[in-house]
């Protein structure tokens, strides 16, 4: 066997905390993790892992935990093989993937791993780094850091790999770079990691969760397991969304079958009661990826003519929740309050 992957990690929370243990319980991969709010969590005690997976972890930490990305050119480290990027992707909300991994990436050589939802979200890394490979990790897991450094697992990792289409590198190169991440990921057996070719249909049939399940919930503050059982909501909401990201993906090429629909609003077992990604950072008052996993596809579909009434709505109450949440945050500057008793209007 040769030396082991050089991995940088960015970002350790539900998702990046259960990839790492992958990568690095495989044998192939030595991780860098790069954290930020968990950062001294993990340093001190490591993770708190519960994982349907891996089982109870206590203490466990990647090779190396550091709290910002290397410079690799002006640190003189050696180049990263992979950057896997597991970070919330908020285009809205800077800094950008692109401005947080660029100061790791070596041109031509690093293949960047985007294990994240939505779509488009290939687009600004090939216009930044038009030499370099790019990989899609699409994923259900339900994992959620439930506080810090302590990591929730509910579902067996499931991740599908595939190559975004970079039209400057032989597809072969792709590949094969698709098929090695997945060897490294799989090696410990303990998820289930593949390939799979067609990256457009593999992003769009997760968008019939992530699109319609992730801003319902995140919006009502119902989890996937009260959205199946709550009045009406999966009918009249769920439904509706659902059937227009089929409309749209099927002018893009993706035949997503009519079962598709049941079978996304079931995939969670009601008593899971899973909060979906979004819905954990609404609760945590954090920013929300609204801008890939439902304006993109909305943009996509509505410029090709789909009509999309429900992600339409969807998406305006998304982009009010995120407005709400720049402005607490202090990024968007509202006139004070003006007191109407000592002088009325
Ligand atoms: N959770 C799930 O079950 C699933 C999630 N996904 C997708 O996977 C991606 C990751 O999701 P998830 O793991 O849930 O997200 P989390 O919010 O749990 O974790 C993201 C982590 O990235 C960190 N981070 C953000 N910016 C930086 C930065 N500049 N430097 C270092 N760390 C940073 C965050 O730190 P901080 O706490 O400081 O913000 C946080 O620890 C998303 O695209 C999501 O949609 C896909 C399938 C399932
Ligand atoms: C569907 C799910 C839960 C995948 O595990 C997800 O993608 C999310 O929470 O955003």
């Amino acid at each position: 066997m040769g030396e082991k992957k050089n991995v940088l990690l960015v970002g350790g929370g539900g998702v990046g905390a259960i990839g790492a243990l992958n990568l690095e319980a495989g044998g192939l991969a030595a991780v860098t993790a790069v954290l930020r709010s968990n950062y001294q969590v993990v340093k001190d005690d490591g993770f708190e892992i519960h994982s349907c997976d891996h089982g109870v972890l206590k203490g466990w930490r990647p090779t190396q935990v550091v709290s910002k990305v290397p410079n690799v050119k002006e640190e003189n480290l050696p180049a990263f093989d992979y950057i896997v990027c597991a970070t919330k992707n908020i285009p809205d909300v800077p800094p950008t993937v692109v401005d947080i991994i660029s100061p790791a990436v070596t041109p031509s050589h690093t293949v960047i791993v985007l294990i994240q939802n939505g779509l488009n979200i290939e687009k600004p890394i090939f216009a930044a780094f038009p030499q370099n490979i790019v990989l899609s990790g699409v994923s259900m897991i339900g994992s959620n850091e439930t506080k810090l450094g302590f990591i929730q697992h509910d579902e067996v990792d499931e991740i599908i790999i595939s190559a975004f289409e970079n039209p400057n590198l032989e597809t072969a190169v792709q590949v094969a770079a698709a098929e090695d991440f997945v060897r490294a990921y799989s090696a410990a057996g303990k998820c289930k990691c593949s390939h799979d070719a067609n990256v457009g249909f593999v992003r769009w049939r997760k968008l019939v969760y992530n699109a319609c399940i992730n801003p319902v919930s995140a919006i009502t503050d119902l989890d996937s397991g009260r959205l199946q059982i709550a009045d009406g909501a999966a009918d009249t909401l769920l439904r509706p969304a659902m059937e227009e990201i089929r409309a749209a993906a099927k002018v893009f090429g993706h035949d997503l079958p009519a079962e598709v629909i049941q079978k996304t609003i079931t995939v969670d077992p009601v008593d899971m009661y899973l909060p979906p990604s979004m819905l954990g950072d609404v609760r945590k008052g954090n920013f929300i990826e609204f801008e890939n996993l439902l304006g993109e596809p909305l943009r996509d579909g509505t410029a090709k003519g789909v009509p999309m009434p429900t992600l339409t709505v969807l998406y305006n109450l998304c982009k009010a929740i995120q407005w709400r949440n720049k402005q607490l945050k202090g990024l968007i500057e509202i006139p004070p309050k003006k007191d109407y008793t000592t002088s009325p209007h």
